[in-house]
Parts: structure tokens; sequence; C-alpha cells
């Protein structure tokens, strides 16, 4: 009987990242090594997170996962398998080193209940899987007291997961094989804490093709991504990293569209078509540039991920000015709710008149950079008497 047996348990949360610097195409599937080095922000988990209970005990009678309530194929989840099993092969050899008692041993072989829930929409282009393994990955690490890098576990769990394992902007570098692709810290949260990042949600529905599935087409069939890959990506990569150390918002943005730009540019490239963009996408690169274009300087700037969703980027000072125009484009008749996340003021006067597009947006989230993946003390999805999920 379960009941009977201690329950070790740990809970922890996790980010999202956004790409400035895009990763698309691997030279390995298997191991989930990039084709380019890429860099990212990671996002306030105030507003965005995963949160993950891990546990395990000697009454665990297979290793379960449940995600969003909803209880998923372990077995057949070559991801999650490859995490779990990367986990415990570290915690064995760690445990050798320590040379561990049978008890830690025996908890080493137990099985694992996971329960995961994330506070936003989840394989809509929102970097759900870069949340949600990051914090699997790192919770197990606390379960387990692994020491050393998890950025190459949760790699394995989805790519962009492993930049999810810090703050501030992270730098995953290719690498060539399993040990060397690893994520960095570029730096903290803090170095720029005046960037604001608005999260248009143009739709909350699953795309029809994952990033997974997209990206191998890519590989197969776009010579562009060839080209992105040799030429273009090296100098953005030591571009972009001089724009963030100089706090030069005017090129990071231009890199940051042109980024956007050609990931969408490689998807229509591969045969067949990779469509991620809507009229709804569309209609934000072109209100972006004209607000733009009216000052004359480059104030805000977009980036598309596998989806439709819209992130934005601007500075404190003109964030208020920015929820105006979006409140005018998208938020009619929305009410409150429009806006979630940090507080901003959405009625400031208009530069100049904008035109509405109703409904064809469901809300926007404000947030800015944030820290890496952490221990929640005063949350449990698991219980701690029979393991199983707690549904509030
Ligand atoms: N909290 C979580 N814990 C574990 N796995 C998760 C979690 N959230 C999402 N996933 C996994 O990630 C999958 C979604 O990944 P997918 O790449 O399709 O979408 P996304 O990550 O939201 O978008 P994108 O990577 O394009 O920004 C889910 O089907 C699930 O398998
Ligand atoms: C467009 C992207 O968001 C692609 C993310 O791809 P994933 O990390 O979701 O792909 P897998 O490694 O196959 O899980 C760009 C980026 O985040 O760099």
């Amino acid at each position: 009987m379960q009941e009977e047996h201690e329950i070790e348990m740990v809970t922890c949360s996790a980010p999202v990242n956004i790409a400035v610097i895009k990763y698309w195409g691997k030279s390995c599937e298997k191991k989930n090594i990039p084709l380019n080095s890429s860099i990212s922000l990671t996002l306030n988990q105030d507003h965005l997170k995963a949160t993950t209970t891990v546990a395990t005990s000697k009454g665990f009678e297979s290793d379960k996962v449940w995600l969003n309530g909803v209880k998923q194929d372990v077995v057949n989840n070559a991801r999650l398998q490859a995490c779990l099993n990367e986990i415990r092969s570290w915690a064995r050899k760690q445990a050798a080193r320590r040379k561990a008692d049978a008890k830690e041993l025996l908890k080493i072989s137990q099985k694992i209940h996971i329960a995961s829930q994330n506070n936003f929409p989840t394989a809509a282009g929102l970097a759900s899987s870069a949340a949600g393994y990051a914090a699997l990955v790192f919770a197990l690490g606390q379960l387990f007291s692994i020491e050393g890098d998890l950025t190459r576990i949760a790699r394995r769990g989805s790519g962009s997961a492993c930049r999810s394992m810090d703050g501030g902007f992270v730098e995953w570098i290719a690498g060539t094989d399993e040990d060397d692709s690893i994520a960095k810290q570029f730096v903290p949260e803090m170095h720029w804490p005046e960037l604001r990042v608005f999260i248009i949600v143009v739709s909350k529905k699953k795309k029809d093709i994952g990033s997974t599935g997209g990206m191998k087409n890519s590989v197969e069939t776009s010579s562009l991504l060839q080209y992105r890959v040799s030429d273009v990506v090296p100098h953005r990569l030591t571009a972009v990293k001089t724009a963030i150390l100089e706090h030069d918002f005017s090129a990071f943005a231009e890199i940051c569209m042109k980024e956007s730009n050609q990931l969408h540019a490689v998807c229509q490239d591969t045969y067949p078509p990779l469509l991620y963009m809507n009229d709804t996408s569309k209609e934000i690169v072109k209100l972006v540039h004209k607000y733009n274009d009216f000052y004359g300087s480059t104030r805000l700037a977009y980036t598309f991920d596998a989806g439709p969703n819209a992130f934005l980027f601007t500075l404190d000072p003109f964030a208020n000015e920015v929820a105006t125009i979006l409140n005018e484009t998208f938020g009619f008749n929305s009410g409150d709710k429009f806006f979630r996340g940090l507080s901003v003021k959405a009625n400031e006067p208009l530069p100049y008149e904008c035109g509405t597009l109703e409904k064809s947006v469901e809300y926007v989230i404000c947030t800015n950079p944030g820290k890496g993946p952490k221990v929640v003390m005063d949350e449990t999805l698991l219980s701690n008497k029979s393991g199983l999920p707690i549904f509030n």
C-alpha cells in the first residue's frame, strides 16, 4: 500500500524564455543538439511559469506524470524518458562517488510521480515545453541533490528548455555533442531592468505543427536555413551581445526583428511551408514599424516563435504608450482583463490615430526580465499521503 511508505517530494517553478537569436534546426535529433547557438531572455515567473512537483517513494509502482491535471503517457514519451534516465544515471554516478548508503541507492531505483501545471496556454507557441522541462529537471535535481550543470539534461526534454535554467539573457552554446551543448547566463536579469515585454496572445489554440516536427522539415528542405546557419547567425550573435552589454535598444531591436523575420522566411522556405504567423500577427508587425517610423527611432520590436503570438520588446518609459496603442487597436470592449501581468496605464494621449481590429487578440501579458528556476516552499501539486495529484 502506497500510504505505508515515506514519500519524498519537492516543488519547483521555472520561467518561460523568448529567443532573440532563434534556435531552428538540429544536428542531432535524439540529443537535441542545435545547428546554431541561440540567445534568449528569461521572463518573470510572477507572470508566466510552470510549476512542477516531483515525488518518489518505495510504494510507487511506476513512473507517472500529470500535466495540467491530465494523466500523460510516460512509456511512449521519449523526451521525458531521456530526462528521467539521465537524472537517474547522474544520481547513481554521484552516489557512487559519495559512497552513498543503501537508503540513498534505494531512492534512486524508486519510481517517480510528477505533476506539472502551466499558468499560461500550453503548446501554443508560448514556450510551455521550455518552462515545463526546466521545472521538471530542476525539481529532479533537487530531489536527488544532483550537482553540476543540469542544462544539458533539460535540453534533452526540449532544446529551448536549457535556456530556461537561468535568469536574464542566456546563451545556448550549440556545441557538437552531449557534453558541450549547454546553456550559460550571459547577463543577469538586473542588467537591463528597463526592458518590458508585451506578450500578445493572438491564439490559445494548440498549433498544427509543433516546433520539433517543423524544424525537422526545415532541415530537410530549406536551403535558406543552411545559409542562415553558416552566414547570418554568427554575426548576429556577436552583434546582439554587444547591443545587450551596451544597453543599445535600437541595435537590439533591429536584430531581434530581423531574426524573427528570418525564422519565418525559413518556415516559408520549408516544403510544404510552415505558416505559423496569421493575419493578426502580420498586423502587429505593421503596427510596430508604424510606431517606430512615427518617432524616427526604434522604440519597439517584435519577435514570433513557432506560433501566431507576438512578443514585443520595449523600454519602461514607452510601456504605457505602447499599451495604449495595443488597447486602442485590439482591446476594444475587452474590459479590465485585457492586460495581465505588470500593471500598465493604457490611457495615454495617442501619438497618432490607430485603426481598430476588434476581437483578433485574446489578451496581453506585460512582463519583464526574470530569474531562473526556484524551489517553491508553500505549494504542492501532489499529496504527501498518496503521492497523487491534488486538484484545486
Ligand atoms: N509544464 C510542463 N511539464 C512537462 N511538459 C510540458 C509542460 N508544458 C508543456 N509540456 C510539453 O511540451 C509540449 C508542448 O510543446 P510545443 O513545443 O508544442 O509548444 P510550446 O512549447 O508551447 O511552443 P514553442 O516551443 O513553439 O514556443 C506539451 O505537449 C508537453 O508535452
Ligand atoms: C521557435 C523556437 O521557439 C523553437 C523552439 O523549439 P523547441 O525547443 O520547442 O524544440 P525542441 O527542441 O524540438 O523541443 C525558437 C527558440 O526558442 O529558439
